[in-house]
């Protein structure tokens, strides 16, 4: 589908830009320490898929967090430690979850191992904000707490019991009904990236060039996001609805780094995840 014909679709959301997106950065003050400025507790990656681990890990912390704790399958905890060794692995506090990149559903041959699992269903319940990408997205049926889905065509097609074709026709439609039936903040990836709460005017994102169409890149845009929920984590228990603008500042952000990553030509999603500080500060000025 044409980017024209994804725009008549979807004519109800309004562009959320980089004005925007810098009201809603958490900058650390002099007071600040690691706890306060928020952790963010990860479970991804699998024995299949544990760059999925590492890419969710480094955009969370190119994004700025105090502390990250991951608790997912040790295979991946182990490349992750080895990139990052700034990562807790250990179980503790947190103040919101990224789950299920690179993971993955319930329903699918092998499962996730029993031990991951438990800090899955934990996580699920602790009523904290949650990130749900990827083996997550089936998981938000019957949960209560404040959470983004963050799913492509084809995994809102699966959600939805709808074909792809349909979703890709009206995308807005399609988040739409999703957020009304899970009680979530869905956003949904593309070209364009479609933002909608339970409630609210529905958003949408257009800062990233065609080359972020790219293995990876939607690790990154979970971790980009479970960042923002970790350092906003109380202000979204005290209203929820901050999920969408915080949504559609991790899509600002990632498409912003995406570009600045490109400059009109291909690149890696760790290159992008390695600009994300200097769009931070780019959009923090903005605000001064
Ligand atoms: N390096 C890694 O470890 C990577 C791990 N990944 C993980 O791989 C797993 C499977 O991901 P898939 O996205 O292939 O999911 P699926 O294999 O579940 O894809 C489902 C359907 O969606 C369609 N689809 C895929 N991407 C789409 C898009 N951007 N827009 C519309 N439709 C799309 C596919 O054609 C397929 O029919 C996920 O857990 C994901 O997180 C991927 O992110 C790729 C990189
Ligand atoms: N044609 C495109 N132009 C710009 N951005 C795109 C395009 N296609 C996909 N994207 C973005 O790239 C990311 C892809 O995410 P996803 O499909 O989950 O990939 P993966 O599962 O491989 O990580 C999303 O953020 C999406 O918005």
């Amino acid at each position: 589908m044409s980017t024209a014909e994804q725009g008549a679709a979807s004519v109800d959301s309004v562009e959320f830009g980089l004005r925007e997106a810098a009201d809603h950065l958490a900058e650390p003050g002099p007071t600040d320490d690691k706890y306060s400025r928020g952790v963010l507790g990860v479970v991804s990656g699998s024995a299949v898929y544990p760059g999925a681990a590492a890419l969710t890990v480094e955009a969370a912390l190119r994004t700025g967090v105090g502390m990250l704790r991951y608790l997912g399958p040790t295979r991946a905890a182990e490349f992750v430690l080895h990139r990052r060794p700034e990562v807790v692995t250990a179980p503790g506090r947190v103040q919101a979850w990224l789950l299920g990149s690179g993971m993955p559903r319930p329903d699918e041959d092998g499962g996730a191992d029993p031990e991951v699992t438990e800090h899955v269903e934990r996580a699920l319940s602790s009523g904290l904000p949650l990130v749900l990408d990827a083996g997550a997205l089936a998981q938000a049926e019957g949960r209560a707490g404040p959470m983004v889905l963050t799913p492509h065509a084809g995994e809102l097609a699966r959600l939805l019991g709808v074909d792809r074709a349909s979703v890709e026709a009206d995308p807005l439609a399609s988040a739409r009904t999703a957020a009304q039936r899970y009680g979530a903040t869905v956003l949904l990836k593309g070209y364009r990236t479609t933002v909608v709460g339970p409630t609210g005017a529905p958003m949408h994102v257009e800062q990233a060039p065609a080359w972020l169409a790219t293995a990876g890149a939607g690790d990154a845009l979970a971790g980009i996001l479970g960042a923002l929920l970790a350092t906003h984590s109380r202000a979204v228990l005290d209203d929820p609805s901050l999920l969408g603008p915080l949504a559609a500042t991790a899509a600002v952000l990632h498409g912003r780094a995406a570009r600045a990553a490109s400059g009109g030509g291909p690149f890696t999603v760790l290159d992008l995840c390695g600009r994300l500080g200097l769009v931070i500060a780019e959009l923090l000025v903005l605000r001064a």
